[in-house]
């Protein structure tokens, strides 16, 4: 498969290349919208970004697109194939007493389904996707004795094991040192060039624009969507900045009859 690039509100691509559509689409927690009127497509082998202030909603809007929170408003088209989510680090209890190998195999679970036994050559990739992320060896050892970086890489083995066409990350080099970044960057690097669709909750800007084609500011609502250095121009983060700061966090939906995004890419 051949990596893309290129999609957003103006979208303009074949049907059959928009992986994930938003049309119009509103989240919310309650009845408090974490995020609305996201319209825009992802398009198939696009490696985006998703940034914002805190609390802009990109949370949210990740786990909407997995298909974990249903949408307030609106809809999300997703195209054939899984989606694999990685949450942020932080959402999950590490205490939980199971091995490492045990959480790749979960991979494996989510792809074929819990009631299929695993098979010898579920175990072997499992095996080969810790080595692939740094932890050969590791197989026995609890998740609760790794360290937030380890723990980071195993996570990403069972990505590696999902083998999703479309995979979300939500703050995937968070608390991780400046190696393990990097080696989880060239994973994610990889996954681009063999033509998966890629959407990432990222802060560090620099970074985003040295390796994400595609960026989402988002602030509650689209401020651009398109190639990142047009996305990321000091007046867009102006905007998202005013927007978050501006932000009632008691109000609820606003007009239904208001639609599209705040400004294209
Ligand atoms: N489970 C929840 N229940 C109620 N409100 C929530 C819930 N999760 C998120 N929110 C609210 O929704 C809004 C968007 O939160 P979200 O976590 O999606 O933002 P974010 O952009 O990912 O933030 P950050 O960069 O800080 O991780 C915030 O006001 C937050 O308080």
């Amino acid at each position: 498969m051949s990596a893309q690039t290129g999609h957003g509100p103006a979208g303009g691509a074949a049907a059959g290349d928009n992986v994930i559509e938003l049309r119009d689409l509103t989240v919310a927690h309650g009845r408090r919208p974490a995020v609305h009127h996201v319209s825009g497509t992802f398009r198939r082998g696009s490696l985006t970004a998703l940034v914002g202030p805190n609390g802009a909603g990109k949370t949210s809007l990740l786990r909407a697109i997995a298909g974990l929170h249903a949408p307030e408003e609106g809809a999300i088209r997703r195209g054939a194939g899984r989606i694999a989510l990685l949450p942020q680090m932080t959402s999950l209890d590490r205490a939980f007493p199971i091995s490492c190998l045990d959480v790749v195999m979960l991979g494996h679970w989510s792809r074929l389904g819990a009631l299929r036994g695993a098979a010898v050559t579920d175990r072997t990739a499992a095996r080969e996707a810790l080595l692939a992320v740094g932890l050969g060896g590791f197989e026995r050892r609890p998740v609760g004795s790794l360290s937030a970086g380890q723990f980071q890489r195993l996570l990403f083995a069972r990505l590696l094991v999902e083998d999703a066409p479309v995979i979300l990350l939500d703050e995937p080099f968070n608390a991780v040192d400046a190696r393990t970044a990097a080696d989880l960057l060239r994973l994610v690097q990889s996954w681009h060039g063999e033509g998966r669709t890629v959407l990432a909750v990222l802060h560090d800007l620099d970074l985003v624009r040295r390796e994400f084609p595609d960026c989402l500011l988002l602030a509650r609502e689209p401020i651009a969507w398109g190639p990142t250095a047009e996305v990321l121009s000091p007046a867009n983060r102006l905007r998202a900045r005013m927007m978050a700061e501006g932000w009632d966090e008691d109000a609820g939906n606003c007009d239904p009859r208001r639609s599209g995004p705040a400004a294209a890419a």
